[in-house]
């Protein structure tokens, strides 16, 4: 059996370009889209998805800026940050890159983030859209996801789709968005006994629970789409999927790699959901 691949920077670059030319007729209106990111501390990988973020907004025509903060930052300090750029009429899309230092309550963070800006749809009211099924913010990862589901033709109505993993960021909005297009959805996490009793039934299988090829050859349907959301680090700076990539493959109809599968899916999803901020406020939606 021979997989097809599914590069995220394929679909990704298609994306990109129809977003340029929507912020360049956004900029014929006077209205720039404009991204703010926040980072507080020093976690190496974080700092480099921010500064992903900042370039691709950049080379897409927006305005980006990024606030590093740092880990000692109290969390009313990070609270009255957000404050000041919920109200800056410039900026239409705040992000707090998580993991936040543990002294800092996340929830209580992304709570404060103007709804009509969290981009990154994690407040609570763009989550609740999502469930009962309303136009929103979707949590980037998830999105992307989507979109290379669509971009591959891959059913969805009618197949089972097995979540590992049960994050905010991607698990359960993946299983919502999955469910909203008719897919039958499992959630698996750490705590779910005889785990590959249900990832061998998955049609559709996406596995984010950060541990490195913990997915083997037995665990998967063979035909079946696998996507693959880990991001692990060697200490010698590798990154590995949760997916054991090279025994998989000959087995399953469609998988993404690590790197360059979801991630820079993630990225462009941002930017997506950045336009359609800018859009929405500027026209007082
Ligand atoms: N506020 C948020 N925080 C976090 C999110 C998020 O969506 N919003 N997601 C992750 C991290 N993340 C984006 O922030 C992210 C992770 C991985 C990638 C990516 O492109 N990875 C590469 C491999 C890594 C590399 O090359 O260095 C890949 O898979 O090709 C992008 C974004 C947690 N925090």
């Amino acid at each position: 059996m021979s997989a097809t691949i599914m590069y995220g920077k394929d679909v990704a670059e298609d994306i990109r370009n129809s977003l340029y030319q929507e912020v360049e007729e956004l900029k014929k209106e006077g209205i720039k889209p404009g991204l703010v990111v926040v980072i507080v501390g020093n976690d190496k990988a974080s700092k480099t998805y921010v500064r992903m973020k900042e370039k691709a907004a950049i080379n897409s025509g927006m305005f980006s800026k990024v606030i590093e903060k740092d880990e000692s930052l109290s969390e009313e300090e990070l609270l009255n940050t957000i404050h000041s750029l919920n109200n800056d009429n410039s900026i239409h899309g705040i992000l707090v890159q998580l993991p936040l230092p543990d002294h800092i309550d996340e929830q209580k963070v992304l709570e404060s983030i103007d709804p009509s800006k969290d981009v990154d749809g994690f407040h609570p009211i763009n989550i609740g859209r999502l469930m009962v099924g309303e136009e929103t913010f979707v949590p980037c990862t998830p999105y992307g996801i989507i979109k290379m589901l669509e971009h591959h033709k891959i059913p969805i109505e009618g197949k089972h789709a097995v979540i590992i993993g049960r994050s905010n960021i991607v698990g359960k909005p993946m299983g919502q968005l999955l469910l909203n297009r008719d897919a039958t959805v499992t959630y698996c996490h750490s705590k779910t006994a005889h785990l590959r009793q249900f990832t061998k039934q998955a049609d559709i299988l996406i596995v984010a629970i950060g541990k490195a090829h913990v997915i083997g050859a037995e665990d998967v349907k063979e035909g079946s789409a696998i996507f693959d959301v880990g991001n692990s680090f060697t200490e010698d700076g590798k990154v590995l999927g949760d997916v054991d990539y090279d025994r998989v493959v000959s087995r399953v109809n469609y998988i993404t790699p690590v790197p360059k599968g979801i991630g820079p899916m993630t990225i462009t999803m941002l930017l997506h959901n950045t336009v359609h901020a800018a859009k929405s406020i500027s026209k007082g939606a």
